[in-house]
């Protein structure tokens, strides 16, 4: 709908949680984390049959993943219980300088993955967790310009398919773990949807390694358009939430 469509500045009219107190992303300062020993290393198990379908939904390029069973679950980390595997997207900006949503001591990382999960221990549905304080986890990756990956390759080789606004193709036989970095340290704080509806209801898991991407497949997402099949075209040029307030919110590190 049209809402989708305006910019961050104008969320706060339309979805006055946009000013709450839990809001993401946040500007990360490491040396204010504090490491507790309390946390877990995360524990990621995806099946690969869960990938269903790669799609352009107006806002980000996203994989849905089957999440009908129990068959690719996060666990560990900050989470008490096992959240189910969803969907991944990514975010990125005009150039490469900016992009990611999460900044780290003020640096931005040239684009964001965000993986995302459910409750499913303690919730029957996606939209009913959404709705809860501890209803969804999402693991962000930090994407970083150099070599290409041969991993992401899986994902910007389709997106000549699924370049208008509402298009989507078969997308199997994929484990978004070959997406993480080699380390899975992380921080953690208690945030939100960087999207409208902006929802308070994410533990937010930001692994510190980045991963490694070239300039041009990041130029690859630039392309996809925000526009449907017949509209005038419209590139997707940026699609991240800039830093919001923490509010007194405490970030961890494991
Ligand atoms: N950038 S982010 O990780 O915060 C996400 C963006 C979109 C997400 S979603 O696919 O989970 N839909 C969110 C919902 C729509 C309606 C009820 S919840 S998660
Ligand atoms: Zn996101």
């Amino acid at each position: 709908s049209k809402r989708w469509g305006t910019w961050p500045s104008h969320w706060k009219e339309v979805f006055p949680v946009a000013n709450g107190d839990r809001q993401s992303p946040i500007d990360i300062k490491t040396e204010e984390a504090k490491y507790d020993p309390a946390l877990l290393p995360i524990s990621p198990n995806y099946d690969p049959t869960s990938a269903k379908v790669i799609l352009n939904n107006g806002h980000s390029t996203c994989v849905e993943f089957d999440d009908t069973e129990n068959k690719s679950v996060l666990r560990g980390g900050p989470l008490s219980g096992s959240y189910r595997l969803r969907q991944i997207h990514f975010h990125w900006g005009a150039s490469d300088d900016i992009g990611s949503e999460h900044a780290v001591d003020g640096k931005k990382y040239a684009a964001e993955l965000h993986v995302v999960h459910w409750n499913s221990d303690k919730y029957s549905t996606f939209v009913e967790a959404a709705r809860q304080r501890d209803g969804l986890a999402v693991m962000a990756v930090f994407l970083k310009i150099g070599e290409c990956n041969s991993q992401l390759k899986k994902i910007t080789d389709r997106l000549d398919a699924i370049r208008a606004k509402g298009k989507q193709a078969l997308f199997t036989n994929f484990d978004p773990s070959c997406l993480l970095p080699h380390s899975l340290d992380y921080w953690t704080y208690l945030g939100s949807l960087t999207v409208p509806p902006l929802l308070e209801s994410v533990i937010w898991i930001i692994l510190r390694e980045p991963i490694t991407v070239s300039s041009e497949q990041i130029a690859k997402f630039r392309s996809l358009l925000c526009t449907a099949e017949g509209e005038a075209a419209c590139c997707m040029l940026r699609n991240y939430r800039p830093p919001q307030p923490l509010k007194g919110r405490e970030v961890r590190r494991n």
